[in-house]
């Protein structure tokens, strides 16, 4: 089978700095040698097209890390990342614009999809429809609440038809009603031959829809196997923890914690190499793009001064 993603011997570290001058001195020093703290360590996987995958870890042990991987929201600090198609990654703190409206948060997270005027127009009250939070599309989204971001989000991730979706806890905050048409959505895209990717502490959620799932363990990959047998193992290891005294599970999470501390040896290269359905964008179109981002972004800070 042709997989959708693969992963290959992918790390994700990050420098920990105590002060913001520290993060300052290693960039104009271009020095490395700061403690190293690896979210993920050589993780190897493949996904294929049309696969519901769960993700599920206790706190900390690297699923957001991995779907912002997934999103190209960050680089891998070493491996190799193979995406075919367009990702697109739905998340409570991702990816809106606090200080546009919906409407204008609609317009640009669609430019940046590569989608013209003329497409967006067309999709635009479907959005709007669909996300239903009334006559807050026109407000700015720093007063919305975090349900009502997760409604937007969602909406406009949807319906930019990517190839691959990653949901990324954003079902969390949302009520009953919209969780059920999110499912409903994502049951269209998953009937469609897509991709998801499905972030959840919600043990359920997963079961419902995902064929496979992977447990993450403070950066590691722990199983990945059936829904089903896994959800079971972490059930079990979840009862496990819950029996230890208060003591015991503080002295096994440092334990872990300090694993994900050693620098071992690997290979420094890393490279994202993604082959998207179909390139949209022209050097034209994109160079007017960013433009209008550009007049988005002062409109709106001249906006906020005033
Ligand atoms: N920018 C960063 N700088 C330093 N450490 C980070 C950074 N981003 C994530 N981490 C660390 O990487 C680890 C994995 O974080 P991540 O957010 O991926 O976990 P998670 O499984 O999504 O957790 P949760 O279930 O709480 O959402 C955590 O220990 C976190 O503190």
């Amino acid at each position: 089978m042709n997989p959708k993603i693969r992963f290959m011997n992918v790390s994700k570290s990050f420098s920990l700095y105590r002060k913001q001058s520290e993060k300052l001195f290693d960039i104009i020093s271009l020095k490395k040698d700061r403690d190293q703290f690896f979210a993920l360590r050589n993780i190897s996987f493949e996904v294929n097209e049309g696969e519901a995958i769960g993700l599920i870890g206790l706190n900390g042990s690297g699923k957001s890390t991995l779907s912002n991987l997934l999103a190209q929201v960050i680089p891998p600090s070493s491996g190799m990342i193979e995406i075919k198609g367009e990702t697109s990654l739905i998340a409570i703190s991702v990816g809106l614009n606090n200080s546009l409206t919906g409407l204008e948060n609609i317009k640009l997270k669609c430019l940046m999809h590569g989608l013209n005027n003329a497409e967006i127009d067309q999709i635009k009250s479907d959005i709007i429809e669909f996300a239903d939070i009334g006559n807050f599309i026109n407000q700015p989204v720093k007063n919305y609440s975090s349900g009502m971001k997760s409604r937007l989000g969602f909406a406009i991730s949807i319906h930019t038809n990517p190839d691959i979706l990653i949901v990324d806890e954003a079902l969390s905050v949302g009520d009953q009603t919209f969780y059920k048409k999110c499912l409903d959505k994502i049951n269209v895209f998953k009937s469609q031959g897509k991709t998801i990717i499905f972030v959840s502490h919600s043990l359920s959620q997963i079961e419902a829809f995902c064929e496979r799932v992977m447990w993450i363990h403070f950066g590691q990959i722990k199983m990945f196997d059936e829904a089903k047998k896994v959800i079971s193992d972490y059930k079990k290891f979840i009862n496990w923890f819950n029996l230890l005294s208060e003591k015991e599970k503080k002295n096994s999470r440092k334990e872990m914690l300090d694993e994900q501390y050693k620098v071992e040896l690997i290979p420094s290269n890393s490279h994202i190499q993604q082959i998207k359905r179909k390139s949209k964008k022209s050097n034209v179109a994109f160079g007017i793009q960013i433009l209008v981002l550009l007049f988005v972004v002062i409109l709106s800070a001249s906006y906020m001064l005033l």
